[in-house]
């Protein structure tokens, strides 16, 4: 008998139900208790949707973050949110977006940090810790879903993240080992688990991710004394690893005392056969053998070649579940009635990936004759995707063969370049410019859908955003922002956008996945070689360009982030895909050049999170992603400003390939982390410009000129002044007029008294 059962499912809800009730709470439009009614119906229906399954998770559902969950459950609240009363709600909000409903303007607070769980493009809040950090435990909210689950007949098994993931995620505002406070966070842990048993639970999925990375010897050991110390507990640990290869973890992860192990069989297949011989033989071991990262249908029946001997050997000790997550995919495919239906049949979100689960469960219990239709027609399905002439292109294959270095050279380096551009631009010191995106109002989202509907035709639709844009480069004349935008309204999305453009992309209607809160994105499904139909932007650019003396930035979206944050085809490297988008972007470059825009920003805001979790991974990684950018980016001549962007990333470990990119001026994130992002630029000596962000995006707060003049300076003792831009963390897309006019007036009037200043 095998086991088959899920980590965690999109929790959004598959019209994004869980969206618009947070949303309407933050507006004020409804109370705690709707919103804790809404919530609570689609976790119920989350339920309902992994029925077929022998356990289901509970406890990766969350209103905002299930690692801001975990904060909270500890009570591991950071002081700047313990000064007002509060109700827990409030508090939560806070910490997620540095405001709660209702909050008056005088009580901004800084959110706490967000960041990209491990290689995902889903962020979560980072647990802060400092000497006064103490834990104690705030478990209702988690037992009180166990026991909805429960009543509901679902048999639940509650899921957590793991003490030593818990720690490894958190960031230290001192000089505090974070290890220090294990033995402190175990204790709570244990009354946790000793909680949850007397829920009449059995087994606990216990997810140390972490366990996936490379690991210093302090950490490895750290497992030792957690796991010892919890398996005292009553219920059944099933010890979680996702994302990767166990690798050099694999004895230290089948060693622990824990009742299972659950391992990434996708990414981390070439584990298995060592897994297997050094389990202890009274554990069950849990085979993740759907993709939870991709959305292409399993291959079935190579997927029971691989498991019939496992299973004769494990027996009912053997489990089945997806890899990770399905937080990571779209919830149901039945949504997608536009769809090319061959495409389709190509495909699995979470509620197809359950299903695969079953027949798998049904095959290894029954023989696979018991579901030979399932089989043959998922055989069918793959056949015609190997042998769609769709797929392939000639042409595109031939260029990307062609590619020689020549192509990734700008014609100077680097000092001639900037005194080339600064002869054409004549920029103030410390110039000031935003990040390319400029509120999406209702007016725009309204415009889409109308076109969507038919209610507009393309041609209305046009001249309304572009009255959008027009708009827009005014608002830019009038703050004084010395390099304008288009302000990217014509764009659902960054990525969406061009992958609607592109060939060898297909998009979905209701492919959403979370990225952080209530935000989604609908990732691109990239499954052809790639190709370039038309120009992309070149005309809402020089329309905006046209309305304006002041120089405008053309926008587009790099190869890799459009690699890494698309559901990608798995039946070829993805460095051959990367460079596929990246000759298509490139034509678009030199076809923006040759219209007479100045400026290019390239975004490669998911340069940094497409890092392989393993280091021994990097280096080949970053040749090849960096040579994509290079790819996109250098066939212009010198007087052309190359711009890139990225947020959230560490720059540390990778600060030479970002030199590497070569790109004039890049933007990146730093206000939250008080420009403690730049030391690496810093000790590099990194050559070319930088962006800074002076303004948290992610919050509705305003930041005063104060604020941001003490992060320059701050930025200034760092950097020399004529290295630096002034620009806000990333795009203010998410963000309203309101706020976003005030606060790129405090931003340019910070820049003037640095430059006044300065010439003082
Ligand atoms: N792909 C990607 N990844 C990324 C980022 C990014 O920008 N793109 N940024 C970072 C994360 N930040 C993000 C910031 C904002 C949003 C975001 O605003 N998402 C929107 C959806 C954007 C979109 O597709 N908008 C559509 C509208 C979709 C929609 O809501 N349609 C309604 C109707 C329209 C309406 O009245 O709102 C419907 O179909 O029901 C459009 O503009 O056309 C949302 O959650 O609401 C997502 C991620 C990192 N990862
Ligand atoms: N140009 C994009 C914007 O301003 C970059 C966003 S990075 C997530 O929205
Ligand atoms: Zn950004």
């Amino acid at each position: 008998m095998t086991i088959i059962h899920n980590l965690g499912f999109p929790r959004i809800g598959p019209k994004r139900e869980l969206k618009y009730a947070l949303e309407s709470f933050w507006r004020g439009e409804t109370d705690t208790e709707t919103l804790t009614q809404q919530a609570r119906s689609r976790f119920l229906q989350n339920l309902a949707s992994q029925a077929n399954l022998d356990y289901q998770p509970v406890g990766d559902f969350s209103l905002y973050d299930h690692v801001l969950d975990h904060t909270l459950m500890f009570n591991n609240v950071p002081s700047r949110f313990k000064a007002d009363a509060n109700t827990p709600l409030q508090s939560y909000f806070r910490m997620a977006r540095g405001r709660a409903p209702h909050d008056s303007p005088e009580m901004q607070t800084t959110a706490g940090e967000m960041t990209k769980w491990f290689d995902t493009n889903y962020h979560y809040i980072v647990p802060e810790f400092d000497r006064d950090t103490t834990f104690s435990l705030n478990d209702k909210p988690l037992i009180k879903q166990i026991h909805q689950a429960r009543e509901q007949a679902f048999n639940a098994k509650p899921v957590l993240i793991g003490p030593v993931t818990y720690l490894w995620l958190g960031k230290v505002k001192d000089d505090t080992d974070p290890l220090s406070l294990l033995n402190a966070l175990l204790v709570q842990y244990q009354q946790l688990l000793e909680n949850i048993a007397r829920c009449g639970v059995e087994w606990v999925q216990i997810d140390e991710p972490v366990l996936a990375t490379d690991l210093p010897a302090t950490w490895q050991n750290a497992f030792n004394v957690a796991y010892q110390t919890l398996s005292q507990s009553r219920v059944k640990l099933l010890l979680t690893t996702y994302f990767g290869k166990l690798g050099n973890n694999v004895n230290l992860a089948t060693q622990l005392p824990v009742a299972g192990l659950h391992v990434d069989a996708v990414r981390g297949r070439s584990d298995v056969e060592a897994v297997l011989r050094q389990l202890p033989a009274t554990k069950v071991l849990s085979l993740g053998v759907i993709d939870g990262r991709n959305i292409w249908k399993t291959d079935l029946s190579a997927t029971l070649d691989f498991l019939e001997p496992v299973a004769a050997q494990l027996n009912h000790r053997l489990w089945l579940a997806p890899s990770c997550s399905l937080l990571h995919v779209p919830v149901d495919l039945d949504h997608e009635t536009a769809m090319d239906p061959e495409l389709k049949s190509w495909l699995a979100f979470a509620t197809q990936k359950l299903d695969e689960l079953g027949v798998l469960s049904q095959a290894l219990k029954h023989g696979r004759a018991s579901v030979a239709d399932a089989l043959n027609k998922n055989q069918c399905a793959l056949e015609s995707r190997r042998a769609s002439d769709r797929v392939h292109n000639r042409c595109v294959q031939q260029r990307e063969a062609s590619i020689n270095r020549k192509d990734l050279q700008r014609q100077s380096e680097f000092s001639q370049r900037k005194a080339i551009q600064q002869a054409a631009l004549k920029l103030p010191l410390y110039p000031t410019t935003t990040i390319g995106s400029f509120p999406q109002t209702s007016t725009i989202r309204d415009l889409r859908r109308q076109l969507r509907q038919s209610h507009i035709d393309e041609h209305d639709y046009r001249q309304a955003i572009k009255a959008c844009i027009a708009e827009c480069i005014e608002q830019q004349e009038q703050l004084g922002l010395d390099v304008l935008a288009h302000g990217e309204a014509e764009r659902n999305d960054m990525v969406e956008y061009f992958g609607q453009l592109l060939g060898g992309f297909a998009f979905t209607e209701s492919g959403w996945v979370q990225s952080y809160g209530s935000r989604c994105v609908k990732p691109p499904v990239i499954f052809g070689d790639v190709h370039r139909p038309k120009a992309m932007t070149v005309d809402w650019t020089c329309y905006a360009q046209s309305l304006t003396q002041k120089p405008l930035k053309g926008m587009l979206t790099g190869p890799v982030t459009m690699l890494n944050w698309s559901f990608v085809r798995d039946d070829q490297p993805h460095s051959t895909t990367c460079r596929q988008i990246a000759l298509a972007i490139r034509d678009e470059v030199l076809a923006l050049e040759q219209a007479g825009i100045k400026l290019i920003q390239i975004d490669e805001a998911a340069l940094r999170e497409g890092l392989p979790l393993r280091q021994d991974e990097w280096q080949k990684y970053l040749r090849w992603s960096v040579d994509a950018f290079r790819l996109a980016a250098n066939g212009v001549s010198d007087t052309t400003q190359i711009h890139t962007h990225m947020c959230y990333a560490d720059f540390n470990d990778i600060i030479h390939s970002i030199a590497r990119l070569d790109a004039d001026v890049i933007s990146i994130e730093t206000s939250r982390s008080e420009m403690a992002l730049l030391d690496a630029f810093t000790h590099f000596d990194y050559p070319n410009d930088i962006g800074p962000g002076v303004y948290d995006i992610h919050s509705p707060n305003i930041p005063d000129t104060h604020s941001i003049v003490n992060l320059l300076q701050k930025a200034a003792e760092k950097l020399p002044q004529d290295q630096l831009w002034v620009n806000p963390d990333c795009g203010l897309k998410t963000r309203r007029w309101e706020e976003v006019i005030p606060a790129l007036k405090n931003m340019v009037a910070a820049a003037r008294q640095l430059r006044h200043r300065a010439t003082a």
